[in-house]
């Protein structure tokens, strides 16, 4: 089975190298304005992608989820957490996604991050360009990211929590060379490393209670899947999204998929997140909560669960008045997890949806993609689906 995809997945990747062989390099992405004034054509999404800020739909929201029981409840009382359990799972199940309250994470840490970020995404151009992002490691400073081949209305700036993290050295299949990557941190801004670190620290703290209540409501030994986060890639991410003259036109992030295991969201008041309603495709708004944590299902749960839970299609919309800041904490496991539907999970009636594939060749492709504006499809899970 393994020799089989990994034949197919050096198709997949010979595709994509071949694809860019044939063109020019990708013209550097250089203002987000042309001489006139106008915005830059990378900018603007195709017609049936475009947001609609002024008619979004808030009459719903994704579920919020008190996560109190896990804190408070004496071992006798299991009712609360069986009931919370079961939140939990319909939460994954309905949407995808949920926010969570009484979490634990003190907010200090929460204020602390904001501030840094907002701080760092205030320095001059140059400053942060020091610490560009680039080819060779994926952390650092960016402001030309391209989600599924247009170009984001943000800046981001992303560091790993293992300091050093160790993934592929490349894309290419057959390359068995790994790479350590370090973090970059700018030289006058002290605080936010600090302020990065702390949140790392609470960041998994939460993710595991989270992994631990998703495994559960999956029926599963509550530490099932802990074994995988040995030696996580998991990484924060700050985004920072300027106001933009034209946000009925573009997008903060383009419509995608989170690929790791879980996703743990602040976004700041301003809102912006919208997701996509798996009854109708309907885009919602997800409307801030203060204090709360927004929780995505990643893909990497939507093969271990062998499609039970999905990883719903989000996106961010920008403002025209505000500027708006979000952080994810990406909880991913070990570049050398095997990730396939768990065998607890199927069987003759509910047999294997997804072949295997290797985390760490997957994170590499994903961010060349990022990297680069390509010809093709970025890679995603439907390349597995049997
Ligand atoms: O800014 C947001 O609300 C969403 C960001 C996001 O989805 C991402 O960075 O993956
Ligand atoms: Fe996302």
């Amino acid at each position: 089975m393994k020799y089989e995809w990994w034949t197919s997945f050096s198709t997949l990747v010979n595709h994509y190298s071949i694809n860019n062989a044939n063109f020019s390099r990708p013209k550097q992405a250089v203002s987000k304005f042309s001489a006139m004034g106008e915005v830059n054509p990378e900018f603007i999404q195709a017609l049936e992608h475009r947001p609609k800020p002024d008619t979004t739909i808030e009459a719903e929201n994704i579920p919020l989820i008190d996560l109190s029981p896990l804190h408070n409840t004496p071992p006798e009382k299991t009712d609360s957490l069986e009931n919370l359990v079961a939140e939990i799972g319909n939460a994954c199940q309905n949407w995808g996604f949920f926010q969570v309250i009484n979490h634990g994470v003190p907010s200090k840490c929460r204020e602390k991050i904001e501030s840094a970020s907002r701080k760092f995404f205030a320095l001059p151009k140059q400053e942060k360009r020091k610490i560009s992002r680039n080819e060779i490691n994926p952390y650092g400073y960016y402001d030309t990211e391209h989600t599924k081949n247009v170009r984001d209305w943000k800046e981001v700036f992303d560091c790993t929590v293992q300091n050093p993290t160790i993934i592929p050295a490349s894309h290419e299949p057959d390359d068995m060379e790994l790479k350590e990557l370090n973090n970059q941190w700018p030289e006058n801004l002290p605080e936010l490393r600090e302020a990065c670190e702390e949140h790392a620290a609470e960041m998994e703290k939460l993710a595991f209670k989270l992994l631990g209540l998703i495994a559960l409501s999956l029926g599963l030994k509550k530490d099932r899947l802990n074994g995988f986060f040995k030696d996580q890639t998991s990484r924060i991410r700050l985004n920072y999204y300027p106001p933009c003259p034209v946000p009925h036109l573009t997008l903060g992030v383009g419509r995608h998929k989170d690929a790791g295991v879980l996703t743990i969201l602040a976004q700041d008041d301003v809102g912006g997140l919208e997701v996509k309603r798996k009854t109708d495709g309907e885009w919602i708004f997800v409307k801030p909560t203060p204090d709360a944590y927004i929780i995505n299902v990643g893909d990497m749960i939507q093969v271990w669960s062998n499609e039970k839970y999905e990883s719903i299609e989000h996106r961010a919309m920008v403002n025209s008045e505000k500027e708006r800041l979000s952080i994810p904490y990406f909880f991913n496991p070990a570049h050398y997890t095997w990730v396939e539907p768990l065998e607890e999970l199927i069987n003759e009636q509910n047999p294997p949806k997804y072949k295997g594939y290797n985390w760490g060749k997957f994170f590499a492709t994903r961010n060349r993609g990022n990297f680069k504006k390509l010809d093709v499809e970025n890679i995603q899970i439907s390349h597995f689906r049997i």
